[in-house]
């Protein structure tokens, strides 16, 4: 991957987490890119803090409009002359607007990962890369709460493995993982209190509560340290990296179709 070159990244869905501090780069170059103005320039603060002015980007931007999002790719080739590592981490929790669920969570990640390639793959002449989507333990775990964005979150897992067969067959260069984390501290585990998120399902918030203590929350350090590992693990594609309290960073297993 880019990373032993230090090589530019694009970071999808800036709040991520709060994970920047987290990551042990020696040498960064990373565009962030989000909606919320606020977040993007506290990232970049701190990115400019940790590792010097000049080495980030702030690029506002809906990942859900497709000409925004292929602009945001370009302006970050254009500062920093390549890309390396892309990471589809924007996400949000809305039953009650479902349909911008599904825009944010899934179509986007599609869209991320297609303009990664034109400016990664080896297909469009260029030098290769990593790409990380994030997905959720929702994929594994169904709950009542959450029925359209359970569905997104096995819809990435099933095109980023798809997609990653197509990148090994074809040979693109570029390695295409899934990351699942259980619950994280972060502002969106509170969006399940709100009926604007939620709609009718909001009744279930209780059950949502209970299941954050029986499975326990985790600290977005650790998501860091699972996106280090797919980042830096030339081994890894179509790999689904789950993170849970019980089992730290693991990975699913699937038994292989008998005919
Ligand atoms: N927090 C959890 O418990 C948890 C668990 C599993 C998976 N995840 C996934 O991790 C990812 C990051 O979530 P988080 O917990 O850091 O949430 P968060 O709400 O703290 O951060 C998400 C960021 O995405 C940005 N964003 C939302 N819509 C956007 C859009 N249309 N365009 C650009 N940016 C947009 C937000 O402004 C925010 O900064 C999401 O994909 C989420 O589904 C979170
Ligand atoms: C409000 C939106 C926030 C979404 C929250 C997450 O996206 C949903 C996380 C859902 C479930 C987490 C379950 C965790 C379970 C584990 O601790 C573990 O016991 C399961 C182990 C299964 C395995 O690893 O094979």
């Amino acid at each position: 991957s880019g990373l032993q070159r230090g090589g530019p990244w694009i970071f999808l869905g800036a709040q991520g987490q709060g994970l920047f501090q987290d990551f042990c780069v020696p040498v960064l170059q990373v565009a962030v890119v989000d909606l919320n103005k606020t977040v993007g320039e506290q990232c970049q603060a701190q990115l400019d803090a940790e590792f010097g002015e000049g080495r980030s980007v702030f690029i506002q931007c809906d990942v859900t409009h497709g000409d925004a999002l292929r602009d945001a790719f370009q302006r970050t080739v254009d500062q920093f002359g390549r890309l390396d590592i892309v990471i589809n981490n924007a996400g949000i929790n809305n039953e009650k607007n479902w349909e911008k669920t599904i825009q944010v969570n899934l179509t986007s990640v599609i869209k991320g990962t297609y303009l990664a390639l034109e400016h990664m793959s080896k297909e469009y002449g260029k030098q290769g890369g990593t790409i990380i989507n994030v997905s959720s333990m929702a994929a594994f775990l169904h709950s009542p709460h959450q029925p359209v964005y359970t569905a997104t979150k096995h819809g990435v897992i099933g095109f980023t493995r798809a997609m990653a067969d197509a990148a090994a067959q074809d040979d693109y260069g570029v390695r295409i993982n899934v990351l699942c984390p259980a619950f994280v501290d972060t502002p969106l585990l509170h969006t399940v209190e709100e009926e604007d998120n939620m709609g009718k399902f909001v009744k279930f918030k209780d059950d949502f509560k209970q299941s954050m203590n029986k499975f326990g929350v985790l600290q977005p350090s650790l998501i860091a340290e699972g996106m280090m590992r797919l980042i830096s693990d030339p081994s890894l594609n179509g790999a689904v990296m789950k993170i849970t309290c019980a089992k730290g960073i693991h990975f699913h297993t699937y038994e292989p179709m008998s005919a």
